[in-house]
């Protein structure tokens, strides 16, 4: 069963506990998710909270406690041959070696997956050229930036042309320019269909390429849906600028009664902030609330949270 209608993975009660008795680590403490095809899904969570083991146990190098896995339609117990025929991994260490060029880097991985010479060969120019790397292409990896260094790790993972690529941290350590050549790689991939299950601690990340994101905390699928849908989880955040600081604590009072939560007066702007509810309460009464009140407003507006506020909410803070 792989045929274009089943999701590109789905996990059902995948558990991972290492060790025994006392000593016991529950990695993944029953994960159910479901991935569609041609989609960016972000897998975001603090360290320890079982991203790395995750992938692992979908990429076929961990075999999970109790529970199943499907990548491609294939059970990644049950037949991670060919399992691992269908996916590419971008491990968070690079597996490059430094003194080869690239294009030598990727000969050999392409020898390395049973292709034949010229097989190979075709292989390492077509993926050179399809992510411009061709001008780099024949000097030593050592002397690559550290965006040209992850982008030829992605390559390497991408020789087989798999359907599923897990992306392991792929930005981490990197800077900013280097870090949007990855996102641009990442959703010409999406683009050309493939899938991909990419973990990352950067919030920004996950809400610029991907469509679903799920947070983990201790093994948990603590949230799961589109970056918009979690960060409407949360609210919206109301700001408004008095004309006058003493006002505030009235303010303050007035905001509780009406469902605004999560107060906080910053002095030297006038401004007072708080959470409503996504859908509870839109700006014409509470404007309405604070002029029959008295409380003289220079500005008010509402602004979407960010997907950090929605991780940090949903989460219990403990990024
Ligand atoms: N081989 C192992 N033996 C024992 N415990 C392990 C092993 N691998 C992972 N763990 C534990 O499982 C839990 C989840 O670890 P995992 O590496 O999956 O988290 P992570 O979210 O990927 O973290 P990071 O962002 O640091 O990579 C942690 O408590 C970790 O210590």
């Amino acid at each position: 069963m792989n045929g274009t209608s089943s999701p590109a993975i789905a996990v059902e009660g995948l558990t991972k506990v290492f060790g025994r008795g006392d000593r016991a680590v529950t990695a993944l403490a029953g994960i159910d998710l479901s991935v569609d095809r041609g989609a960016v899904f972000g897998l975001l969570g603090a360290n320890g909270s079982g991203k790395s083991t995750l992938v692992r146990v979908l990429s076929t190098l961990t075999v999970p406690t109790t529970g199943t896995a499907l990548v491609d339609g294939i059970d990644v117990v049950a037949e991670p041959g060919r399992a691992r025929a269908r996916i590419g991994v971008t491990a968070q260490q690079t597996t490059l070696d430094q003194r080869l060029s690239g294009r030598e880097n990727l000969l050999v991985l392409g020898r390395l997956c049973g292709l034949s010479r010229a097989a190979a060969r075709r292989r390492a120019d077509e993926l050179l050229d399809r992510y411009a790397l061709s001008s780099a292409a024949d000097r030593p990896v050592s002397t690559y930036s550290g965006g040209m260094r992850r982008r030829t790790d992605i390559m390497a993972s991408l020789i087989l042309r798999p359907t599923v690529l897990f992306l392991d941290e792929p930005t981490t350590g990197l800077d900013p320019h280097s870090r949007n050549e990855i996102w641009d790689t990442v959703q010409e991939l999406a683009a050309e269909g493939t899938t991909v299950l990419l973990t990352t601690q950067y919030l920004d990340e996950a809400d610029r390429l991907a469509q679903t994101v799920a947070l983990l905390e201790s093994g948990h699928v603590v949230a799961e849906g589109t970056p918009q849908a979690l960060k409407e989880r949360i609210g919206v955040q109301l700001r408004i600028q008095l004309q006058e600081l003493p006002t505030a604590p009235a303010t303050q009072e007035l905001l509780r009664a009406i469902g605004v939560v999560d107060l906080e007066v910053d002095e030297p702007s006038a401004t007072v902030s708080g959470l409503i509810a996504a859908g509870s309460l839109t700006l014409p009464p509470i404007l309405a609330a604070l002029t029959d009140a008295g409380i003289g407003v220079r500005d008010i507006g509402l602004d979407q949270p960010t997907l950090d506020q929605a991780y940090l909410a949903l989460t219990g803070g403990t990024r």
